[in-house]
């Protein structure tokens, strides 16, 4: 590893980065939490076009807090508010080209931010730190967080997949350029491509990290209701059949989906590729994109998940968080669980 030449080298990097990054954590990586949720917790009124993106505009000092609270909690893995983050999102708010990249990067610098406080304070308290036993700092990594075009139309279109046929591979190619670009340069370590509703645009993520020769690594995550099919309908097998061929993608899993069906979601992953499988569900409440309100699902009564997580690490996933209506108290959760078993 790592002797070859140029091409070879970043090929192994990127197969290499994500297991590695496990291996440095323990064998397992703490994901974070809902992010919009806890923005609102502290009080942001996220009922915007920009959702949680709106916080990069108007409270940037709550973006920081909120992945503070993350890391505080045990995070491995911090994911910017760059989810409904677009440029065009950006430009209909009445903001220039400019203004909008500007605010991309920002998502990655905040997030940098929170990660460097979190280490001073972790050097500071360096004496108690030892006095645990622990004497390195746990390693985390900044994911630019890339929400699917279903985020961008702020009407709950990435919990149905449902674009019309205006929308071809070339339109989310298209709309998705310039706004990887940024992120692929901003100083994050990996971009997270979130709440996929479809094969059709994992096609296009994959397409588009090709074509632009995008050198820092990728996860695809996908979200389903019916523990079968992704939102779409899409077979699951088909979708990370798509993201299994893409050398660029180094993680694949299940995000945004009740937690009732992710251990088959897992299975079912796992026949399709040996990449490291990453899982965070959210509470398993319904979204309304018209009222930007979540409610309880009839019928389907999801318990709080921290008690499923060790069955999930022995089915196969590695990577483990929270979506939305989650918080730190989950992912603490989750930290505890996981190091108890360890
Ligand atoms: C993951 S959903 C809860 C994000 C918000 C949605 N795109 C909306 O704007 O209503
Ligand atoms: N990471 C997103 C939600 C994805 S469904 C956010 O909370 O901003
Ligand atoms: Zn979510």
């Amino acid at each position: 590893m790592g002797s070859g030449n140029m091409v070879e080298t970043t090929t192994t990097t990127s197969s290499t980065f994500m297991s590695d990054f496990i291996g440095k954590c323990g064998g397992y990586v703490v994901i974070d939490g809902g992010f919009a949720t806890e923005l609102e917790r502290h009080g942001a009124d996220l009922n915007d076009p920009l959702w949680s993106a709106k916080c990069l505009v108007d409270s940037p000092h709550l973006v920081r807090r909120v992945h503070l609270d993350y890391l505080d909690a045990g995070a491995n893995i911090i994911l910017t508010a760059s989810y409904q983050a677009t440029i065009q999102g950006f430009e209909a708010k009445g903001l220039s080209k400019e203004e909008a990249e500007a605010l991309l990067r920002k998502s990655v610098e905040i997030a940098c931010e929170a990660r460097e406080i979190y280490y001073d304070r972790c050097m500071k308290d360096s004496w108690d730190f030892m006095e645990n036993g622990r004497t390195s700092r746990s390693p985390i990594l900044v994911a630019a967080s890339v929400g699917s075009y279903g985020a961008y139309l702020a009407d709950g279109s990435e919990y149905s997949g449902n674009y019309g046929d205006a929308i071809t591979l070339e339109t989310l190619k298209d709309f998705n350029r310039r706004r990887v670009q940024i992120l692929a340069n901003s100083g994050a370590d990996l971009i997270a491509f979130e709440t996929i509703p479809n094969k059709l645009e994992a096609k296009a993520y994959a397409e588009l990290l090709e074509e632009e020769g995008i050198e820092i690594p990728a996860w695809f995550s996908f979200n389903s209701k019916d523990g079968i099919n992704v939102v779409s309908g899409d077979p699951i097998s088909e979708c990370v059949s798509i993201a299994d061929s893409c050398k660029q993608v180094v993680a694949v899993g299940i995000n945004c989906t009740p937690p009732r069906f992710i251990h088959g979601l897992i299975t079912s992953i796992r026949k399709v590729t040996s990449k490291p499988v990453l899982i965070y569900p959210n509470s398993g409440e319904t979204y309304d994109g018209q009222t930007k309100q979540w409610a309880k699902s009839s019928g389907n009564v999801d318990e709080d998940f921290v008690s499923y997580i060790v069955k999930w690490r022995e089915a196969g996933a590695s990577l483990f968080g929270g979506c939305c209506r989650t918080t730190p108290k989950t992912i603490r959760g989750i930290a505890t669980a996981l190091s108890d078993k360890n």
